[in-house]
């Protein structure tokens, strides 16, 4: 479907995920206590609270917050590894933007899940069947997006494999043995099989030493300027945003504290917690 770019691509709206049961106490997270996500009566953690966005064609999103501000809650609801409380997202490109796609039945998730989204996490023992080779793990998101023929798939893999710099004799090779960031490179291969309009990142650079770490983002780069791929990256590190993204929001405690340009964000942050952030980049 020709998609309207000035319309977004994907757009969010109070999305709010909860872990525990609630209580009156905290029925409305603005009741929680200043500057937590916490209910002190029933223990529940609020870990997305009210967030909207919108994310357009060929645009990176960056998120930021500090550790449990609710930054992975939130893509794992997006990609449904999470059920949601509350909110909507729609899509553009999916039933002309209509369907509110946490509704939707599992086979339709699953749809959305192999079509129009891909997934990268921190960890890739999560995104990727390590007992598999890099080219099966290509092979199995193709599958199940009814690639069938064995020489297509062969030959898709191969691609994927090249475009991140995989060498493709090692395409039959398993990604336990391979370096950290060869495997975020499968992983993000396997990621993009389907040439999915929205691409989200999760920490997919932490832990990587610099220069390799360096390597991947150009890779994100080149990725988003080649094919346009709409991306969320998720990162506690703002100067992996500063690197990638062209607009940021900023999360606290599971709320967004801040939304706007990146540039604009670093010069001028409004809220203390973005100065701070901004400021021990410096
Ligand atoms: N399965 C769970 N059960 C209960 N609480 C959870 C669960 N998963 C996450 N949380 C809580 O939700 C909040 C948000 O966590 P989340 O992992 O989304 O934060 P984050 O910003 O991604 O942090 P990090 O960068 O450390 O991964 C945290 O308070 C966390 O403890």
């Amino acid at each position: 479907m020709i998609h309207d770019e000035s319309r977004p691509l994907l757009s969010v709206r109070h999305l709010t995920k909860r872990f525990g049961k609630g209580c009156t106490a905290c029925s409305h997270p603005e009741q929680l206590p200043e500057g937590s996500n916490h209910c002190p009566h029933c223990g529940t953690v609020w870990a997305c609270n009210d967030i909207s966005f919108d994310l357009y064609e060929g645009e990176i999103l960056g998120i930021v917050g500090e550790s449990g501000s609710g930054k992975s809650s939130l893509v794992q609801c997006l990609y449904f590894d999470s059920s949601i409380t509350d909110g909507s997202a729609h899509i553009a490109t999916y039933q002309d933007g209509a369907a509110n796609i946490f509704r939707e039945s599992s086979q339709q998730k699953r749809y959305i899940r192999n079509h129009l989204m891909g997934m990268v996490y921190q960890n890739p023992w999560i995104g990727l069947r390590m007992q598999f080779s890099s080219g099966g793990n290509i092979a199995e998101k193709l599958i199940a997006a009814g690639t069938f023929n064995v020489h297509e798939i062969r030959a898709r893999a191969k691609e994927l494999l090249d475009h991140v710099e995989i060498p493709v004799t090692r395409m039959d090779e398993v990604p336990l043995h391979f370096s950290g960031g060869m495997q975020q490179r499968v992983q993000i291969s396997k990621a993009l099989a389907n040439h999915p309009p929205i691409l989200l990142l999760d920490e997919v650079t932490t832990g990587l030493d610099l220069s390799v770490q360096a390597r991947v983002l150009d890779l994100i780069r080149r990725i988003q300027r080649e094919s346009r791929t709409a991306m969320i990256v998720v990162s506690h590190d703002l100067g992996v945003i500063r690197m990638l993204c062209d607009r940021t929001m900023v999360m606290k405690q599971g709320r967004c504290i801040e939304a706007g340009l990146t540039d604009q964000i670093l010069e001028d942050p409004h809220h203390a917690y973005t100065q701070l952030l901004v400021h021990s980049l410096l």
